[in-house]
């Protein structure tokens, strides 16, 4: 079958915004050889990758500033560091953190999803599934350290791991706040706070757009531990060791079967999806509450 753009595993397709790049045309074998992560860092200019082979597990820290807001480049660099981990079998587990002080990420870009055109739009939106599919149904073990602000996308990211630890700061709030800007979460967000917080909490959280703080994140689920804003890294190392010491292709399996019919109802209705986006997002008035939202967040500075 004849994939420009397009990678099957198992029985979706991924999107390979990166089959431009050189080297993507190279054999398997050559360019795994060629992507092996080893024990340099090795990444790009928004997300930096601090393998330690001899542990098993990278530590991959965004770099976007000032916060990380998750534009195209972004996701499209994260996805590339995400597939060469995935790919080299030295890796078990990757510890997710940011590398901006004080934000974790501030969730899509404002500027990707504000004034362009219905093309842009549904390439944005192409590229946010594919990180969320790909985070989702991870073989490795993700540990978010949440070392900032982590609203909307930023808190979905952090919900595809398998354990988050958030750092004491009541500036640190979490949640899916997209009500707040007059927009609305899509399915599979709505879907991934249900499997992790339960369908009452989400409900309110998400109508409400609640951003919570560390205690009240924790007392819903919404994050697993909260520790001092200096001991985010050693709780993820430790809780990491605890993970992996659980056989691979048992809580592989086991991932798997809690989360395959989640990334299916996505994977199904891929094209749909896009087009609820694009429609949604090209309204003048879903337009005009996203400026005010954005013209707010300048102000506060003022
Ligand atoms: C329609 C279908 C559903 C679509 C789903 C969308 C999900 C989303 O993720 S929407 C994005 C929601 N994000 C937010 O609501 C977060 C907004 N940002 C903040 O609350 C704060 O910036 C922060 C708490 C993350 C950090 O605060 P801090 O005081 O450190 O920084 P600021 O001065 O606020 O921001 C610095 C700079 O960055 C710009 N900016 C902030 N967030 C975004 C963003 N998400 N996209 C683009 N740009 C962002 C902010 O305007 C400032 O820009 P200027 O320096 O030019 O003023």
């Amino acid at each position: 079958m004849a994939l420009v753009a397009g990678m099957r595993v198992g029985s979706r397709v991924l999107f390979r915004p990166w089959a431009w790049l050189p080297g993507a045309a190279l054999g398997r074998k050559e360019s795994a050889a060629r992507g092996r992560v080893g024990a340099r860092g090795f990444g790009s200019q928004r997300v930096l990758v601090e393998p330690d082979p001899a542990a098993g597990i990278a530590v991959m820290k965004l770099k976007s500033p000032p916060v990380n807001s998750l534009s195209l480049e972004l996701l499209t660099e994260f996805v590339i560091s995400l597939e060469k981990l995935e790919n080299d079998k030295t890796f078990r587990g990757i510890i997710l953190t940011s590398d901006c002080p004080g934000v974790f990420s501030a969730g899509l870009d404002l500027m990707e999803m504000c004034g362009k055109n219905p093309a842009h739009y549904a390439e944005y939106w192409k590229a946010v599934q594919e990180l969320w599919l790909r985070l989702y149904l991870s073989n490795l073990v993700l540990i978010a350290a949440i070392n900032g602000a982590c609203p909307a996308g930023g808190c979905l990211i952090s919900l595809t791991c398998d354990y988050r630890v958030l750092a004491d700061n009541p500036k640190y709030v979490i949640g899916l706040n997209e009500t707040l800007l007059g927009i609305v979460a899509p399915f599979w967000f709505k879907d991934t706070l249900v499997n992790t917080i339960g369908h009452r909490t989400s409900e309110r959280a998400l109508q409400l757009g609640i951003l919570f703080p560390p205690a009240e994140a924790l007392q819903v689920g919404m994050v697993d531990k909260v520790v001092p804003e200096d001991q985010v890294q050693s709780t993820a190392l430790s809780v990491m060791a605890q993970w992996l010491s659980i056989p691979d292709h048992a809580r592989q399996l086991t991932k798997n079967m809690m989360r395959k019919a989640t990334a299916d109802r996505l994977v199904k209705q891929r094209d749909s999806d896009i087009q609820n986006f694009v429609g949604f997002i090209s309204r003048d008035s879903i337009q005009k509450s996203l400026q005010v939202y954005l013209g707010k967040l300048r102000q506060k500075k003022g």
